[in-house]
C-alpha cells in the first residue's frame, strides 16, 4: 500500500549529503543517474520475451563468455545514463576490455564508476532473479580523463556500492559508507522508497552458498569446512545447515542480507589462469563494501577482500562473505592445519556422492 511518508531515494541521499558539508551534489546527481538505469534494466527484465531481450548473442566479452542480449542493452543502458552528466572521469564495465571512453568534448568530474551491468546472465532466460552491481571511486585527478591504472584502488577506497536486484519485486540496495540501505521500486511511480532502513546480516547462521559441482577443485580449509556442515548434527557443528546456490551474485547477496548465511566461491585449482570465478573491481569489492557495512565480513578466504590491492581491471578472486563467525571460521581453516585426517571426508569418499577423481 502506497505511503505518503515514505522517504524517496532522493530524500535519502539529501539527507546522507549533511554528512559533508561540502558536498556538491555530484555525487547525488550520480547516484541518480545509476537508479535510472536500474529502473530502465528493471524494465526490459520484467518485459523478458515481450520485450525481445532473451537469449544470447554472437559476441563474447573479454571474459570470453558469451554475451547475452541483456547483458549488453543494461551495458548500453548504464553507460547513457551517467557519461554525459560531468560527474565521472572514467568508466569500466564488465562487457568492455579496457575503460570506456568519455564523450568527447564532454566534462570531466571527479569520480569513476566500475559496474557489472546484469549479474547472473545464466539465470535470464529461466526467469529467475537478475541484478546489476556498480562501484564508485573517486578519479585520482579529478577533470581529467581517468587512465586504465586509476581503477586499480583497493576495495577500502570505495566511496559507495551498490546493487539492483530484478526479483519479485526491484530493490536498490546501497552504502555510502554509513550503514546500508534498501529501497524498493515502485513501478507505477517510478521511484525508489526507503523500505530497509540500516541493513544488518545477522552474525551467526545455519545456511551456506556454493556450487558443489566444484567440490573436487577445492582446496582443503574449503572442504573441511562444506564437509563440518553437511555432516549437521551428527558433525563437529553439531547442528544442521541448509544449502542454497542461485546461481546469481546478486541474488545471494541479497538473501544473506535478508535472513544471514555464507557465500564461498573460492579460489580452486579448476583452472590455474583462473584463481576464482567472481571479479574483484565489480563484484566482489562493491559486494564486500555492502557486506562489511552490514555488520558482516568479506574475505578472499584468507584475508579481507577489500584491503586486495588490485592488479588488472577484470581480474578474479576467491569470494567468501556473509555472517561474521562464519567467515571468520573459513579465514582459520585456511590458517590452522587440517584436524588429523581420519581418512578421506564424507563427502569426497569414493563411493560418496560427490566422487573424487
Ligand atoms: O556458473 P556458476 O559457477 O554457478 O557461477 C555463478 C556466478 O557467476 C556469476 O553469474 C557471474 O556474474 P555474470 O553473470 O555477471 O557473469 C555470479 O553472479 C554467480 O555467483
Ligand atoms: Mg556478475
Ligand atoms: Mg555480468
Amino acid at each position: 500500500m502506497f505511503d505518503i511518508e515514505r522517504t524517496t531515494l532522493t530524500e535519502y541521499l539529501i539527507a546522507q549529503r549533511r554528512r559533508h558539508p561540502g558536498a556538491t551534489g555530484e555525487f547525488n546527481a550520480l547516484i541518480l543517474q545509476l537508479a535510472q538505469a536500474c529502473k530502465a534494466i528493471s524494465r526490459a527484465v520484467a518485459h523478458g520475451a515481450l520485450g525481445g531481450v532473451l537469449g544470447s548473442l554472437d559476441s563474447e566479452n573479454v571474459q570470453g563468455e558469451t554475451q547475452k542480449t541483456l547483458d549488453v542493452l543494461a551495458d548500453r543502458i548504464f553507460l547513457r545514463a551517467t557519461h554525459w552528466g560531468g560527474e565521472l572521469a572514467g568508466m569500466v564495465s564488465e562487457e568492455n576490455d579496457a575503460p570506456i571512453a568519455l564523450p568527447p568534448g564532454g566534462a570531466r568530474g571527479k569520480y569513476l564508476l566500475v559496474f557489472d551491468p546484469l549479474d547472473g546472465s545464466s539465470n535470464i532466460d529461466v526467469n529467475v532473479a537478475v541484478g546489476s552491481i556498480f562501484s564508485i571511486l573517486r578519479a585520482p585527478l579529478p577533470g581529467t580523463d581517468a587512465q586504465p591504472e586509476d581503477f586499480l584502488q583497493p576495495g577500502t577506497e570505495q566511496v559507495a556500492a551498490g546493487y539492483a536486484i530484478y526479483g519479485p519485486s526491484t530493490m536498490l540496495v546501497l552504502t555510502v559508507g554509513n550503514g546500508v540501505a534498501g529501497f524498493t521500486f515502485d513501478p507505477i511511480l517510478g521511484e525508489f522508497f526507503l523500505t530497509h532502513p540500516e541493513l544488518r546480516i545477522p552474525e551467526r547462521t545455519r545456511e551456506f552458498a556454493i556450487n558443489a559441482s566444484n567440490a573436487r577443485f577445492w582446496e582443503p580449509p574449503v572442504r573441511r569446512y562444506v564437509d563440518e556442515c553437511l555432516a549437521g548434527r551428527s558433525g563437529p557443528r553439531d547442528a544442521d545447515f541448509n544449502m542454497r546456490w542461485i546461481a546469481s551474485l546478486v541474488a545471494e547477496t541479497h538473501r544473506i542480507l535478508m535472513r544471514g548465511g555464507v557465500f564461498l566461491y573460492p579460489r580452486d585449482r579448476k583452472d590455474p589462469a583462473k584463481p576464482g570465478r567472481l571479479r574483484l573491481l565489480y563484484e566482489c569489492n562493491p559486494i564486500g563494501m555492502i557486506v562489511e557495512q552490514a555488520g558482516g565480513r568479506a574475505s578472499t578466504g584468507e584475508r579481507p577482500v577489500l584491503e586486495v590491492q588490485p592488479e588488472r581491471l577484470h581480474q578474479r578472486i576467491g569470494f567468501v562473505f556473509g555472517s561474521r563467525e562464519e567467515v571468520a571460521r573459513i579465514e582459520r581453516y585456511h590458517r590452522e592445519p587440517a584436524p588429523s585426517d581420519p581418512g578421506e571426508p564424507p563427502l569426497f569418499h569414493t563411493r560418496s556422492l560427490f566422487r573424487q577423481n
